[in-house]
């Protein structure tokens, strides 16, 4: 498969709600979207990229500049199919979620073009798969309480909540207290804690928390350990982990037991096949993790999510969580449950006028 051009496109999309974490509140996901023009048809990708690098030390705008400039020159004279697109782009350091976006829009061409689906090419073995939701620092306890009350109701199958120094015990005890024992209850804090906050966070097991998730800064996986010894509940990494490499390391070390595995955040979906897979070598339960996607992004983490060792609920949750309208046709949710895409490459398409309403940028470079 040749590539003839790249169309790189920014869309705005509202949220319903702010959405705020320990790394601040967002009203607006800005996504970077690439279309993949060849001599096989067309492809698309997603860059879990933010505006800023807050998240990780990607950017949107140096994503966008690494693909043009780096990435795209490199792979035009290449004869391509998606497990060749690593390989091409070995030589380019870092910038995990700018290449996976690549690989994600040649992976949706080729499969389309052979009428196969990224579940079945990923190995998937479910059709439908259960998912969670992710509930941001609230306001007061109570609007937390109202927010956790609806997304229990809509039915989703683990409510994970953000939390940060000083957001973090009592809304967990409210929550626990209000909804019982039975619901599946996770935290993030997105690294905003130190080493000596280990005794505080060690208060976390009294909640039958179904993990904790990277309380401690990515590269940090000592303190992640010594955690890890102190408490029953499960430590979950989720920053720390960017390739299959980290993975290895971080089980090796102790420092986690369950990792949340983002595509983007390691490179592409093929490295998070050999994540789920090193992981289930080890025993290491693992779930997807959400960027909020749109749905182009939504509908590649449900394919993964199939493969077997996705044992607990991820951060896939219905469109509507986040956005009032989004490029593609909304998942909805039903019995806590999204349905995997079974049509070939991603499964879903922008729509035409979703796509234009929410575009602020679109540039074409030829291959
Ligand atoms: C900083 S917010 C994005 C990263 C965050 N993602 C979520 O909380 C889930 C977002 C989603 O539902 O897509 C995480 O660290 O797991
Ligand atoms: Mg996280």
């Amino acid at each position: 498969m040749k590539l003839d051009a790249v169309e790189l496109r920014q869309v705005a999309l509202p949220l319903v709600s702010p959405f705020r974490t320990s790394l601040g509140t967002q009203t607006v996901r800005t996504a970077l979207l690439v279309r993949v023009l060849t001599d096989e048809g067309e492809g698309w990708g997603e860059c879990a990229a933010e505006d800023e690098p807050t998240y990780s030390p990607e950017h949107l705008a140096g994503a966008a500049d690494a693909i043009r400039r780096f990435m795209l020159p490199a792979l035009a004279p290449l004869e391509l199919d998606p497990a060749a697109v690593g390989p091409a782009l070995r030589h380019l350091r870092g910038h995990p979620m700018a290449k996976a976006a690549v690989e994600m829009a040649v992976l949706d061409c080729w499969l389309r073009a052979r009428r196969t689906s990224l579940a079945a090419h990923l190995g998937g073995v479910r059709q439908r798969v259960r998912v969670g939701v992710s509930v941001g620092i609230a306001e007061t306890v109570d609007a937390l309480l109202d927010t956790v009350d609806r997304h229990l109701s809509a039915g989703y199958a683990r409510i994970k909540l953000k939390i940060e120094p000083g957001w973090d015990l009592e809304p967990i005890r409210a929550v626990r207290e209000t909804f019982g024992a039975d619901v599946m209850l996770t935290v993030d804090a997105n690294t905003a804690y130190e080493p000596g906050d280990l005794r505080h966070l060690a208060k976390l097991d009294a909640f039958g928390l179904a993990l904790v998730e990277q309380p401690f800064a990515p590269d940090d996986l000592h303190a992640h350990a010594a955690l890890a010894a102190r408490m029953d509940t499960p430590v979950c990494l989720d920053e720390s982990i960017t390739s299959a490499r980290d993975a290895a390391e971080a089980i090796r070390r102790g420092a986690c037991s369950i990792i949340n595995i983002k595509p983007g955040r390691v490179g592409g979906y093929l490295e998070a096949r050999r994540i789920h897979d090193l992981a289930q070598a080890n025993g290491v339960p693992v779930w997807c993790g959400g960027m909020l996607e749109t749905g182009l992004g939504r509908a590649a983490n449900l394919a993964l999510a199939s493969l077997p060792g996705f044992t607990l609920p991820g951060d896939i949750s219905a469109t509507e969580r986040y956005y009032h309208r989004d490029i593609t046709r909304p998942f909805v949710l039903d019995g806590g449950e999204l349905a995997v895409p079974a049509e070939p490459g991603l499964g879903v398409l922008p729509e035409e006028a979703g796509l234009e309403a929410c575009t602020t940028v679109v540039e074409t470079v030829s291959c």
